[in-house]
């Protein structure tokens, strides 16, 4: 472990949207000693933060922790900051941390919240702070989770998962976090635990798309099934454990996401599929659902690793208007005959 062990006085969070919010709530909440730094890119919502306690954007009337302050001044928010937790646009992420490195205090440990792949690279985000901090693999970690923002703010009971290559600052990580109503799990999988909540957004566009036409509950589960079998089949390739898909990182999240009409990414499979164009769902959607633009690196990715993913390619196709929602229900379950047993993923 590269750092002290004990609670930090101080963490900052980057992103003041929906799971940045609620995030930073959770760790004021569990730690009324700890000072909780909240980055936001606007000041007029460092301003509410302040001065009511709010941010009404995010979280409507929720209020927020005495000891959970804003500043749209970076700068500030990092400074001295032994934990930082990063929770902007995954699409986002590398300029901003480009603007963000020199201001890293020594020893830092940086955490994701972010459940995307970059367009482009294909990279995860671990992989895109790795390169753009030079930070090495200790001090990277990722939490992920069903954990539907509105939810956790509400203070409803929600377990996570913090992953990171060394146990011990997972560990820490995990005690900075849990609140009475949030109870984060360990895990050395990193690539497993991302690849979970990465996946689990485009499955959960399918999903929606499935509502958004009205089908039934056999299609629905057919297709989460499919779905965390494609994820796997991905995971594994990349290095991770099989395992990890069976729990809170994989299973758990796919179900939250697709059951949950507070998802952004099954609301806007939804909208789709009740004809709505990309365009128009885009217009509506105020909130990032990361499935939209990271549909097309998941395929990609799992291109290059000689993965099938029939979902996730029925899913591309629509968002790419090569492939109507009409025509995607038939196209999610083909693949040819086989069984279903453990080795045949
Ligand atoms: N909301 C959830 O329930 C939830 C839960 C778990 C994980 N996540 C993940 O957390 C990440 C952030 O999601 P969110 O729900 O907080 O999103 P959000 O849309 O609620 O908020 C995004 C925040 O990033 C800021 N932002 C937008 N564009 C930016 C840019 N170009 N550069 C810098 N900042 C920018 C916004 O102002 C906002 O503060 C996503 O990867 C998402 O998948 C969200
Ligand atoms: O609202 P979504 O679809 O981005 O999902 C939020 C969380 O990732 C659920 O765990």
């Amino acid at each position: 472990m590269t750092h002290q062990p004990g609670l930090p006085a101080k963490v900052a969070v980057l992103g003041a949207g929906s799971w940045g919010t609620t995030f930073a709530k959770v760790v004021a909440d569990a730690h009324p000693q700890i000072q909780v730094s909240l980055w936001a890119r606007r000041a007029e919502v460092a301003k509410e933060i302040n001065e009511f306690h709010l941010n009404s954007q995010y979280l409507r009337d929720l209020r927020l922790p005495e000891n959970l302050a804003a500043s749209a001044d970076v700068a500030a928010v990092l400074a001295d900051a032994p934990l930082v937790v990063l929770a902007v646009p995954a699409q986002s992420l590398r300029a901003q941390l480009q603007a963000f490195r020199p201001l890293l205090a020594p020893g830092a440990v940086v955490v994701s919240l972010m459940k995307g792949l970059e367009r482009g690279t294909d990279a995860r985000m671990s992989q895109v702070i790795s390169e753009e901090l030079q930070l090495p693999q200790e001090r990277i970690a990722v939490i992920s989770g069903p954990n539907l923002a509105m939810e956790i703010a509400r203070k409803e009971p929600t377990a996570s998962v913090v992953a990171c290559t060394d146990p011990e600052v997972a560990q820490w990580i995990a005690a900075v976090c849990t609140a009475s109503y949030f109870r984060p799990y360990t895990n050395t999988d990193v690539v497993g635990v991302e690849i979970g909540g990465i996946v689990k957004n485009v499955i959960a566009l399918s999903v929606g798309i499935c509502d958004g036409k009205h089908m039934g509950d056999n299609t629905k589960a057919s297709v989460i099934t499919r779905g965390l079998a494609e994820t796997t089949r991905l995971a594994v390739s990349l290095g991770a454990e099989a395992e990890t898909m069976a729990g809170l990182a994989g299973l758990g999240d796919l179900v939250a996401t697709c059951a949950s009409p507070l998802s952004r990414n099954h609301t806007a499979g939804r909208l789709l599929g009740e004809g709505l164009t990309l365009d128009e769902v885009n217009q509506r959607m105020t909130q990032t659902a990361e499935g939209i633009k990271s549909g097309r690196a998941v395929l990609d990715l799992a291109t290059q690793m000689g993965v099938e993913m029939p979902i996730t390619e029925a899913v591309v196709a629509v968002l790419e208007g090569s492939l109507s929602v009409e025509e995607l229900a038939p196209r999610l379950l083909t693949r040819e005959l086989k069984s279903e047993g453990g080795q045949q993923l």
